[in-house]
């Protein structure tokens, strides 16, 4: 029969956020979810924004690049502001967009001016991963073409700055194909992790139902069951716990075999049963604990008598032998004075009192 010492694992589970989630999302219970990690990461990228273009801008204006220093700081100040307000909406949305189109505008500025000593340009190689993380592979290889034909036009056909600095007329074209093949590995990178992780979606999603339903009967397993009814808003509801009466011998007469189908067969018989926002699982070997709400308790205990009648008017078919079985049934209920452990417990002990009254038959005291 049944044992219930232990505490469920779904009792009061919570994600604790740790400090540096806190220093970039704010308050959050839902630390793993896809929403929060894009929150953290445009939040990490835009602190590493601050953390180059602050000090950058300061260096630019004690050299007296005014309009360079200026727009390094309003860059800074703008991730900031933008953290603020991240931290509070969650709003990625908006706030990739507004990391990203400042981020390609400063960087064509420093291409166009040379930047700090003619180093601008060097900056460029950031543009890609950020684009595409933040864009997704789609929109962000638009975006970074669309980056590119700005290189093009800034280098090549604009009054640029680039040969104040005495470089090598080379050095354009190898900054230009040098971007493509960044960008060109970014998009492999970020299609890779893509892939990797759907596969990881689609993985976790396989495990959760294995890890709640029952491969055999395709019902709800113990842990799944306990999920839902310790997850319900309803206050009260009925439990019905069933025990195939004999089981063992059928294993021993029909074969191990004959034992699993009659077993998913049963399953269906159930199923078929249940009135509309019931629910049944497959509580232990031979056990079925079924749940239904918005009833009487007398009703609770005539579908169980009706399931266990069904079944035992029921003929099991199994190759070319045919058996028949019967249920035993213990019924509870719970409510604001009974917990649930306390009704599972109190349907267990009804169901062994049933068996113990000769089997095939539904106890509800
Ligand atoms: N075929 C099959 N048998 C199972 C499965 N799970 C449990 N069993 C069998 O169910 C039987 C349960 O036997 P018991 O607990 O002695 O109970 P019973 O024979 O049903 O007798 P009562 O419950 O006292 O009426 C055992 O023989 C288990 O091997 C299963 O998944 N498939």
């Amino acid at each position: 029969m049944t044992k219930y010492a232990h505490k469920s694992k779904f009792d009061n589970k919570k994600n604790k956020a740790s400090w540096l989630t806190f220093f970039y999302v704010g308050n959050t219970d839902d630390v793993f979810s896809e929403n929060i990690r894009r929150v953290f990461i445009i939040n990490l990228f835009a602190s590493v924004g601050i953390l180059f273009t602050l000090p950058l801008g300061i260096v630019s204006l004690i050299e007296e690049k005014t309009v360079l220093g200026s727009a390094l700081i309003l860059i800074a100040f703008l991730y900031a502001m933008n953290h603020i307000y991240l931290r509070r909406t969650h709003n990625h949305g908006l706030s990739g967009n507004f990391v990203i189109y400042p981020l390609y505008a400063l960087m064509i500025y420093l291409v166009y001016t040379g930047g700090v000593k003619g180093t601008g340009h060097v900056w460029i190689y950031c543009i890609p991963a950020v684009s595409l993380f933040l864009n997704g592979m789609k929109r962000g290889l638009i975006e970074l073409s669309f980056f590119t034909l700005a290189l093009i036009i800034t280098m090549f056909f604009t009054d640029s700055h680039f040969a104040e600095f005495g470089y090598d007329p080379e050095l354009k074209t190898r900054i230009l194909f040098s971007f493509i093949v960044v960008v060109f590995l970014s998009g492999i990178y970020e299609y890779s992790m893509s892939r990797f992780n759907q596969e990881l979606k689609e993985t976790s999603a396989k495990l959760k139902l294995v890890a709640y339903i029952d491969a055999l009967t395709e019902l709800l397993n113990r842990r799944g069951m306990l999920q839902r009814l310790e997850a319900s808003s309803y206050t009260s509801f009925h439990l019905l716990l069933a025990d195939v009466d004999f089981f063992k011998s059928i294993n021993d007469e029909y074969g191990h075999d004959a034992g699993d189908y009659a077993l998913s067969q049963l399953a269906k018989i159930i199923q078929v049963s249940l009135p509309e926002g019931g629910l049944a699982s497959r509580w232990g070997g031979e056990e079925f604990l079924i749940a239904v709400c918005d009833c009487s308790e007398s009703e609770a205990f005539s579908l169980a008598e009706s399931i266990r009648q069904d079944v035992e008017d029921y003929e099991f078919e199994y190759l070319d032998q045919k058996f028949r079985m019967t249920l035993s049934f213990g019924v509870a209920t719970m409510n604001e004075s009974t917990s649930l452990r306390e009704a599972i417990t109190l349907a267990d002990s009804r169901l062994y009192s049933a068996k113990r009254a000769g089997r095939n038959r539904t106890r509800k005291s």
